[in-house]
């Protein structure tokens, strides 16, 4: 399996003139989370070194996951000449895609420059230009998770029903207590009894606390969860949330409560506020970033079930209106089937 977790050694201190910006945030994917122990916490051990066959199996999951997408993209570099045809098919199978309006005119006033500066006539050639071009586009997006600037770090976790909240809150335990970090999950979806469970099971395969109440007040679920996490000393403190469409503006005003009591218990909490995404969803997605960012100011994107998606471009739109990073994407219901974000990886997937 893919690991992702890795130990960041101790910053020297910053000398004024020469003070880097924060390492974590600089360091290339894939390593999307980059731990940063604080002085008397226990440190995390150091992961195996990522191995090239794990990284290329998972690409070959991605790349298979996305071919609905990509095939209906790469099928416009079949012909013989680069002209206007090819232009405006390109067009069509990129808006196909869910690329949205903004990031398809980008891309295409982006590759006939590309095209003209390569000097190239061959079609083919053109596809690895379009691939240059939505790599580039999509780097904003490629940033690390960091954990370990605070005890605990809180992360609160948001999403559109069935988005695949509760299932990567489970693999993305299953990696950070597998690296060694202490892990304290907060069961704030009381609504629905079946998703404290489900998230109860995660927390048992991973012998993590969990801490829950049937019918209580999501918010007060989550201030017990910063607060005994606080005092138990964790590393991470996971908040699971109900399903919410942006449209139940009750349930939204409810995630803002959960945020400001979570402030109450840690004022630097929430570290994180991740929004869930179905990567089906399409343009809808980009809508639902707009919305769950406004009212939460979003720290960073999961877009899970890119396994077998049409709608891969709705990155693209994402990059180009609502630049929210993504740190993991989700390629199937297995624990090792949660990825970090590669800006050149993917676009290659999304054109292979
Ligand atoms: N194919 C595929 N399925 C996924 C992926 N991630 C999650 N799922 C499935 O999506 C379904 C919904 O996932 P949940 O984790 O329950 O979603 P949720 O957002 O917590 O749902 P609610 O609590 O109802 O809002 C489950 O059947 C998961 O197995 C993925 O990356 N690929």
């Amino acid at each position: 399996m893919f690991s992702f977790f890795r130990k960041k050694p101790p910053a020297p201190p910053p000398s004024p003139e020469t003070s880097p910006p924060p390492a974590a945030v600089s360091s290339p994917a894939p390593e999307a989370i980059v731990a940063i122990p604080p002085p008397d916490v226990p440190s995390i051990p150091e992961p195996a070194p990522v191995s090239p066959p794990a990284r290329q199996g998972w690409l070959d999951r991605l790349k298979a996951g996305l071919r609905k997408t990509g095939s209906s993209i790469a099928t416009v570099f079949t012909g013989t000449r680069i002209d206007e045809a090819l232009y405006e098919e390109l067009e069509a199978a990129l808006l196909m895609a869910d690329t949205g309006v903004k990031a398809t005119e980008h891309l295409l006033t982006d590759l006939r420059r590309r095209v003209k500066e390569a000097k190239t006539t061959d079609p083919a050639a053109v596809k690895g230009l379009l691939a240059d071009a939505m790599a580039d586009l999509l780097t904003p997006l490629q940033k690390p998770l960091v954990i370990g600037e605070h005890q605990p770090t809180v992360i609160m976790v948001a999403g559109v029903n069935g988005a695949g909240k509760t299932t990567s809150i489970g693999k993305l335990t299953r990696h950070l207590a597998s690296e060694g970090a202490s892990v304290l999950l907060a069961a704030a979806d009381t609504f629905r009894a079946a998703a404290r469970e489900q998230l109860a099971v995660w927390a048992d395969r991973n012998t993590v606390e969990i801490i829950t109440q049937q019918g209580g007040d999501p918010a007060a679920v989550s201030f017990d969860a910063v607060t005994a996490g606080k005092a138990r000393g964790k590393d991470v403190v996971l908040v699971d949330t109900a399903g919410r469409l942006p449209t139940q503006l009750h349930l939204m005003e409810e995630l803002r409560k959960i945020k400001r009591v979570v402030q109450k218990a840690d004022g630097t909490a929430p570290h994180e506020v991740l929004l869930v995404i179905d990567g089906n969803t399409g343009q809808n997605a980009l809508t639902q970033v707009k919305a769950f960012d406004d009212a939460l100011q979003l720290t960073g994107l999961v877009i899970t079930k890119l396994d077998g998606t049409a709608k891969g471009g709705v990155l693209c739109a994402i990059a180009m209106e609502r630049p929210v990073p993504v740190y993991f994407i989700g390629v199937g219901e297995k624990l090792e089937d949660l990825e970090t974000f590669n800006a050149r990886e993917f676009s290659q997937a999304l054109l292979s």
